[in-house]
């Protein structure tokens, strides 16, 4: 898809980052960068730093060194005034969801708007039941509660709260953790149309080699603090590199790319 003349390339810059916690270093100089309207994932093993690298990309910790951009915006020094209107300027799908279990579904999705644009209630209600038929969900989903919905369900109910701004960039946290086979599959769809509808950027943390395998245009590894490699899965799985190989290793790794590669990269006409 090609960009805007007035949009830069990128999206997310991260320059020689480094995050310690007490005498434990955590990020000992990480490079990368995200392009726009690409699906970027960080893996890493246990403890490697994905979650803390994630904190610093959304503004909820600053690192001891190094400079972060996100949407052209240098995090270093930021007012106030800018977090909060960078803030509106990307959306972020957390692990938990963080649906709020006394509102109903709609009233979760609409919440940011409310907060942060001057409209009706009939046009925020207009604009959320717009987001809850765009993540694939039902109108009736509409006024149920959190706790009445599948774990597939509430992944779409949050996705879609956290698109309800128009965001230019979408962070998703372990997007498919704790999902059925069939309900992952579904957010890969999901994800996939997001971007082609779209041209979202978005960059997550996933353990899901399915999904890694079907949706990622380029995957991070991060070890020892730093990023060893940045490539499509193919590209990393073909590198003869120890600090990689454990992620394509194993018959799990295996059938994720033997399914991937006998299929093309394209969403499904349905969700589930
Ligand atoms: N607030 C904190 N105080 C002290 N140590 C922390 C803090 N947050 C993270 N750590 C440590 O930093 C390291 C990286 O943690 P992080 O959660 O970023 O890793 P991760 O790659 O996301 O791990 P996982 O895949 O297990 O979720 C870990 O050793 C963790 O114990």
């Amino acid at each position: 898809m090609p960009n805007p003349p007035d949009t830069p390339h990128t999206v997310l810059e991260m320059h020689q980052v480094e995050t310690r916690f007490g005498s434990h270093v955590v990020h000992d100089g990480v490079e990368l960068e995200v392009r726009r309207s690409e699906i970027f994932a960080v893996i890493g093993g246990s403890g490697s730093g994905k979650s803390t690298l994630l904190r610093e990309m959304i503004l909820l910790q600053i690192p001891n060194a190094g400079r972060i951009k996100v949407l052209g915006v240098d995090l270093a020094h930021i007012t106030d005034d800018a977090a909060l209107a960078l803030r509106q300027r990307f959306g972020v799908l957390f692990q938990q969801g963080g649906l709020f279990g006394a509102l109903t579904v709609l009233e979760n999705i609409g919440l940011p708007l409310r907060e942060h644009r001057h409209l009706s209630d009939p046009e925020v209600d207009a604009l959320a039941a717009k987001k809850l038929a765009e993540v694939g969900l039902d109108a009736a989903v509409a006024s149920q509660y959190p706790s009445e919905l599948s774990g597939g369900m509430l992944k779409r109910a949050a996705l879609a709260r956290a698109l309800v701004l128009e965001p230019e960039l979408l962070f998703l946290d372990e997007p498919t953790a704790g999902l059925d086979p069939q309900s992952a599959a579904g957010i890969d769809a999901l994800v996939l149309k997001l971007r082609q509808q779209s041209g979202l950027s978005i960059v997550m943390i996933t353990h899901d080699l399915d999904l890694l395998w079907q949706v990622t245009d380029r995957v991070a590894v991060l070890a020892d603090g730093k990023v060893q490699a940045i490539g499509s899965m193919e590209e990393l799985s073909k590198m003869d590199n120890p600090a990689i190989q454990p992620f394509f290793d194993g018959p799990r790794a295996r059938a994720a790319e033997v399914q991937a590669t006998a299929q093309p990269k394209e969403p499904s006409s349905k969700p589930k």
